[in-house]
């Protein structure tokens, strides 16, 4: 029976999976890592870590599936988005990776607006210049570690990286690509006049695939360590959320989904491409041929929840393992039993600055209405609400341009929370659903690396036959006229403390 295996090289972990030709999940593994952050706003990851833990989960998973080699067809691979990854002439990775949360860049971003007009990026990569985006962290390195930049003869996105390890090509898909603000998005290819005008060798990039096409096969020495043949095709895949899509089998004009995991994103497909005024939210290809789609949310959604954890709910690990249960159930139950609102307290989850509706990378988070009524699980819960405010303003765009999402999907870790499916339900004012294959990322590129094999026919048809419906939350009408007295001044709260941020950043120490 032929199997394929999905990759999503996620931010706090590299998750493997693999499926047989009917859909089923059959083997699954996860390696966690850690994300460096050296200094305020700056953020990291080791390309090393997520080389260990793709082989190491390739191995696992091949080693509880039982299957012969030969069997396991094809590879997807997925992951965090728009994180720089240079290589040597060795192919050695130069240092650790920017990644996609790190805001280091608002110089590079305001150059970008100097050397061509916000219309033409808009016309070009679909997109105004951005903070997090790949391109700014280049000319961030340009300037700043010239030595590094130097020696640099490859640019890849994290998920590409691995690409190159498991298979020696130097390659990338339309979805990943279109966040590195170098891709002409509307024509799916490199774009010579954004290249030009950055100064950047496009001969630096790998080349561009849809994401169902075959970019190599596994190296004979990578093959052996995790026992894989090496026949086993790669396939181009997709970024982690247009990956999700396919594993949510959003892939029809107008569906959407929403994933919480470090961040978060709500997201729809679109048929065609559209322009979005301003720039108010992403614009990127899609993992499906000749598709596009929107994204946008905040960058800090899980990653709050995590700090806010590891930080203060040390006691909950202890009281967790005491009750056999898992951390995150328990601060579920902890969170299920606060108000709505958490007792008049309000977070602003912009631990590592602010992305869509806002594009602030000097904002930074707060708990605002703090009193000495509240405890630990007030908090909680107000970071919860904080993250959905968020989101719910992401849906308001789209509503503002005409998408009106009336049932929402979900993935990621975070969407597991029914306290924040409840949550999301009231703000979004639409049913969520949950899915029989929680897997998002891992699942599409699965179904992507079948598609390339043969296996299925196209994505559509396998999204259809697999993707199925769980559970129905429904949006209770008394929580949202609550939620919306708070989401009113979660609003407000932006607007009044954004020139504060901006200086508390500017402090010169
Ligand atoms: N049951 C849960 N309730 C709430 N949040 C959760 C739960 N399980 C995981 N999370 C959150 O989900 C995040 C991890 O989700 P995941 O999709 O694996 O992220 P990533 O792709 O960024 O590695 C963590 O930051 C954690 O805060
Ligand atoms: O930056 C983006 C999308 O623009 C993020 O979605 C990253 O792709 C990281 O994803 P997670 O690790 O949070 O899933």
């Amino acid at each position: 029976m032929p199997y394929l295996i999905g990759i999503d090289l996620g931010t706090s972990a590299t998750k493997t999976i693999m499926i047989d030709e009917n859909g089923a999940i059959v083997a699954s593994a996860l390696q966690q890592y850690p994300m460096y952050q050296p200094q305020n706003g700056w953020a990291e990851q080791d390309p090393s870590d997520w080389k260990d833990a793709v082989l190491k989960t390739i191995k696992e998973v091949v080693e509880q599936a039982g299957v012969e080699k030969e069997e396991i067809l094809g590879i997807g691979l997925s992951g965090q988005m728009h994180g720089l990854v240079m290589l040597d002439e060795k192919n050695e990775p130069i240092g650790k990776s920017i990644i996609w949360c790190d805001q280091r860049t608002e110089k590079q971003v305001k150059e970008m607006h100097e050397i061509l007009p916000l219309s033409k990026w808009l016309q070009i990569t679909a997109n105004p210049p951005l903070a997090a985006w790949t391109a700014a962290k280049i000319l961030w390195t340009r300037d700043n570690e010239p030595e590094k930049y130097q020696v640099c003869r490859h640019i890849l996105l994290p998920k590409d990286y691995i690409r190159q390890v498991l298979t020696g090509e130097f390659a990338t898909d339309v979805s990943d690509a279109s966040g590195m603000q170098l891709l002409d998005v509307k024509n799916r290819c490199w774009s010579d006049e954004i290249l030009n005008a950055l100064h950047i060798d496009k001969n630096l990039l790998g080349t561009v695939h849809e994401s169902q096409e075959i970019t190599g096969t596994v190296k004979k020495e990578i093959a052996d360590i995790c026992g894989l043949s090496d026949k086993t095709i790669v396939v181009a895949g997709a970024s982690d959320n247009a990956s999700a899509a396919i594993g949510t089998g959003v892939v029809n004009d107008g569906e959407a989904f929403t994933t919480i995991g470090t961040s978060a994103i709500v997201y729809t497909h679109l048929d065609s491409y559209k322009e979005i005024p301003e720039g108010s939210l992403h614009i990127c290809c899609c993992a499906v041929p000749g598709c596009w789609h929107t994204m946008g949310g905040p960058q800090s959604a899980g990653l709050s929840l995590e700090w806010f954890k590891n930080n203060f709910c040390t006691d909950y690990d202890v009281e967790a393992e005491e009750r056999e249960m898992d951390v995150y159930s328990l601060m579920n139950e902890k969170i299920d039993r606060v108000p709505i609102g958490s007792d008049k307290l309000i977070f602003l989850p912009f631990l590592m600055g602010e992305r869509t509706p806002h594009m602030d990378p000097k904002y930074r988070g707060a708990f605002l209405g703090l009193n000495a009524v509240h405890k630990k699980e007030n908090l909680l819960r107000a970071v919860m609400e904080g993250v959905s405010y968020s989101l719910a303003d992401c849906n308001n765009i789209l509503k503002s341009i005409g998408t009106v999402v009336n049932s929402m999907r979900v993935c990621g870790g975070g969407s597991k929370s029914p306290v924040w499916q409840k949550i999301m339900a009231a703000l979004y004012d639409c049913d969520i659903k949950t899915l029989k294959q929680e897997e998002g990322p891992a699942y599409g590129a699965c179904i992507l690396a079948g598609v390339a094999a043969g296996v299925f026919e196209n994505i559509q048809k396998a999204c259809e036959e697999f993707v199925k419906e769980d559970k129905t939350i429904y949006c209770n009408r008394n929580d949202m006229e609550k939620y919306k007295k708070y989401h009113k001044l979660y609003d407000r709260f932006y607007e009044a403390l954004k020139d504060e941020f901006g200086l508390l950043a500017d402090i010169d120490e």
